[in-house]
């Protein structure tokens, strides 16, 4: 779709945004975009930005050397999403392309989500709606869709930052859960105790936690940070939370560990080498699966969608981003 055509530098949309996000950009750029509900494959991806100055990516775009190479023009990539690893940031510093991302502007609505699949896992929501619906109310037992308590719980956290810290608020003083977290690095005093949570070894994480979520970058370093040996480690009766990234989770697995009750249920909002899920993990009872929303409220997605926009008209037009993950590089 073109909306402009001159001598004014070109901006590329990956994905369809909301119309005054286009809008936005129109005021200073030439602007196309994928109109269409598909991610373009790397090789229609790098045709679509010949020429073009600027990009709007989101998680599905990998941008790496190849794409660089095939985009000499480009100086700035902005990811609508707060989680970066679709970019390979060695190939874009190198490139002296500017990478942006989006946080904060989701941190609540995420944080939100991540309670709301925490309670659907926890108290088995998906579950007894699926009996519900299929007609089988007429058998009933005191302990069916029996659940996991969630008040007064013990609440785990891999990943302490801005989403991990707002879903600890919510635990502890909306839930009056017992906060505990792991990070490579311990929060100072006042935020642990804003948060009431309390620093653990990753090994005491897996023992103590009731519910488990996971909310930190993918990265070589977290790849399958969950597998068969944590598993192992947790409680039969826990609970696991995944709104972080598919392959921070081993998830053949977890899938292998849900039929063989060795935790008790998990909630999924991301999956390794999504949009496919792993066909064991479909057929688990004991499992709440969600295509990637937990930032999908209209407003998150306008405010991300718009942070990506003002990015780029920052960086192109006044040579400072709003929000840069390598502001080391500077526009020519
Ligand atoms: N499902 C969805 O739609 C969404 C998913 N996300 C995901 O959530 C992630 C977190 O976002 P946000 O809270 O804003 O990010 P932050 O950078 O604020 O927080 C990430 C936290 O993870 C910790 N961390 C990083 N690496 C490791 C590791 N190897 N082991 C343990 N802890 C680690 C960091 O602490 P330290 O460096 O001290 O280890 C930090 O506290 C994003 O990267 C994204 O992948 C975000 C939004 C929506
Ligand atoms: O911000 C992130 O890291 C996310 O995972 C989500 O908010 C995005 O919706 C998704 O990546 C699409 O860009």
């Amino acid at each position: 779709m073109a909306f402009e055509t001159g001598s004014r530098p070109g901006i590329f949309i990956a994905r369809k945004v909301f119309p005054e996000v286009v809008a936005r950009l129109g005021e200073h750029f030439d602007v196309e975009m994928n109109d269409t509900d598909h991610v373009l494959s790397p090789e229609q991806l790098a045709q679509r930005l010949q020429g073009r100055v600027g990009v709007l990516t989101t998680g599905s775009e990998r941008v790496d050397a190849a794409l660089l190479a095939a985009c000499p023009e480009l100086k700035i990539v902005a990811n609508i999403a707060v989680g970066y690893n679709n970019f390979d940031m060695a190939a874009i510093n190198a490139a002296g392309v500017l990478a942006t991302n989006t946080p904060d502007v989701l941190t609540e609505t995420t944080a939100d989500f991540g309670f709301a699949l925490l309670m659907a896992t926890a108290r088995r929501l998906t579950e007894s709606e699926h009996f519900l619906r299929a007609g089988q109310w007429n058998r009933w037992s005191l302990d069916m869709f029996a659940g996991a308590e969630v008040h007064g719980s013990t609440l785990g956290i891999l990943g302490m930052g801005r989403i991990g810290q707002a879903i600890a608020r919510r635990g502890a003083h909306g839930f009056g859960m017992n906060v505990i977290y792991h990070n490579r690095s311990r929060l100072d005093g006042a935020l642990e105790a804003e948060c009431k949570a309390r620093y653990v070894d990753k090994a005491e994480l897996l023992r103590c936690a009731d519910h488990l979520m996971l909310v930190l970058p993918y990265s070589p370093e977290s790849h399958h940070s969950i597998g068969a040996a944590e598993i192992a480690q947790m409680k039969p009766s826990a609970t696991l939370i995944n709104i972080a990234r598919g392959g921070i989770v081993d998830d053949a697995a977890l899938a292998h560990a849900l039929r063989e009750k060795r935790i008790a249920a998990a909630g999924l909002d991301v999956f390794e080498g999504e949009p496919k899920v792993h066909p064991d993990l479909l057929t688990v009872p004991n499992v709440v699966l969600t295509p990637h929303i937990a930032s999908a409220t209209l407003g998150t997605r306008m405010a991300m969608a718009m942070l990506a926009a003002d990015n780029v008209i920052a960086y192109l037009t006044q040579g400072k981003a709003l929000t840069p993950l390598n502001p080391e590089v500077t526009r020519e």
